[in-house]
């Protein structure tokens, strides 16, 4: 466990923060993350990354403003999926250079907004892809810089639906079809061919799966340079998992290292990296309020206030979240218990079978949220989004505001007007 999210004299804190001061400051449900665990985590992949090779934060874990500023300005780049993000990293003091841009389908107003921004680098998906950023670079009379997403067919070991490098998922171009595409890519006036990239999937805990990608990354580089194309850049893509329950750690200084010597065999490249889970996922609490117990015969239901709209993974992947109470001395006990929250759907659950012995009014911390949290969030049953706050040291700062009702109705139009 981390020590800057932890119990201190038997309250949960987030460094130097009770939760329940958090919570009477400004109210519940409230997402809250730690600016000295962002900062280690991200510090801790540099430590074993050595320039020229850079790391793209991926955006799409966290896209707070304000934690996109404190990477910018401790050196990130930045890897996006849409305009959206795009627009975020410029906002927050990220140099368009840096970025590198992702994702299966990019509209056309992307790919300008892109092309206009100057970013370092799109990850192109398909040939069709190709061919739409090479007539919008011809007609803006630019150069876009490209790396051909590849699948390399490689089981990464992870939950279905965030697997993304096998041949039946839909994000890259097959590895056996790969080299004519290439070579097509190397004459089109407009690209500039600088690389390659994969991103095998997500919340990956061994560094085989990766090694593996790695290594026939690799292998397509020493191809491709037989046919006359040189690259200088190989993106890895992200995919490091984190330890949601106790096991087994992802040994990532030992997969770093292994990739920096891999890479020594090909000095004319630059390798990328686009994590996004290692860097905000355990820096981040959910932190909820109990509304209501409900007994059953065999079990309590914990009503909570916040739901499956706030923090969809349980829901989604059954993903397993830690669950703590605001009182250490409330933790364990006999008691079984349901967290579910207030949305109408039997999905709507945050744990089951949860040793906890807590009241109504009781404060919970849900770990392991700063990743695929808030990004994820929605307004199912019209619930406002919780407010965000980064906390460093004793300081609590708002990063995002809770949302109103005029912001969920912001855009919307009555067909007329009362009395009309
Ligand atoms: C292309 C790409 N890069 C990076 C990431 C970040 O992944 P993670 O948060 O698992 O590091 C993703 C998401 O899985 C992705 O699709
Ligand atoms: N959103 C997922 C991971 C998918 C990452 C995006 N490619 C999660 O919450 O674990």
């Amino acid at each position: 466990m981390s020590e800057l999210i932890d119990y201190k004299n038997g309250q949960f804190h987030i460094e130097n923060c009770d939760v329940e001061s958090l919570i009477e400051r400004f109210s519940s449900p409230l997402y809250v993350y730690s600016k000295g665990q962002i900062l280690k985590n991200w510090r801790e992949f540099q430590q074993y990354w050595p320039a020229p090779h850079k790391l793209c934060y991926a955006v799409k874990a966290n896209s707070n403003l304000a934690i996109l500023q404190l990477l910018a300005e401790h050196g990130a780049g930045f890897d996006i999926v849409s305009g959206g993000e795009l627009q975020r990293v410029l906002m927050a003091g990220g140099k368009a250079g840096d970025v590198v841009f992702s994702g299966v389908a990019k509209s056309k107003d992307e790919i300008i907004m892109a092309l206009e921004a100057g970013i370092g680098c799109f990850n192109v998906e398909s040939e069709a892809e190709l061919e739409r950023i090479q007539d919008i670079a011809a007609a803006m009379d630019k150069q876009a810089p490209v790396s051909l997403r590849v699948n390399p067919d490689v089981d990464a070991k992870t939950h279905p639906y965030i697997a993304t490098g096998m041949k039946a998922n839909k994000f890259g171009i097959s590895m056996s079809l790969a080299k004519p595409v290439f070579l097509k890519a190397h004459s089109l006036p407009n690209i500039n061919l600088i690389g390659a990239d994969c991103h095998i999937g997500s919340q990956i805990m061994t560094a085989e799966p990766f090694l593996d990608a790695a290594q026939r990354m690799f292998n397509l580089v020493s191809e491709l340079e037989k046919d006359g194309v040189q690259l200088t850049h190989l993106d890895l893509g992200g995919g490091f998992g984190v330890a949601y329950q106790p096991e087994e750690p992802l040994d990532k200084s030992f997969y770093l290292k292994e990739l920096v010597k891999l890479a020594e065999n090909y000095p004319q490249i630059t390798l990328v990296l686009e994590p996004g889970r290692a860097i905000t996922a355990d820096a981040g609490v959910l932190l909820t309020t109990v509304e209501y117990i409900k007994p059953s015969e065999d079990k309590n239901f914990v009503l909570v206030d916040a739901g499956m709209n706030d923090l969809i993974r349980p829901s989604l992947y059954q993903a397993w979240h830690d669950i703590l109470p605001a009182h250490e001395n409330k933790r364990g006990g006999d008691q079984l218990n349901d967290i579910v929250g207030p949305v109408c759907e039997t999905g709507d659950f945050f744990g089951h079978a949860r040793h906890l012995n807590v009241q109504q009014g009781d404060v919970l911390a849900i770990k392991h949220a700063g990743a695929y949290g808030f990004t994820m969030a929605s307004n199912y049953n019209s619930r406002g989004r919780p407010p965000e706050v980064l906390v460093s040291g004793d300081n609590a700062t708002l990063i995002r505001e809770r949302e109103s009702f005029n912001d969920l109705v912001r855009g919307e139009h009555l067909l007329h007007q009362e009395g009309q």
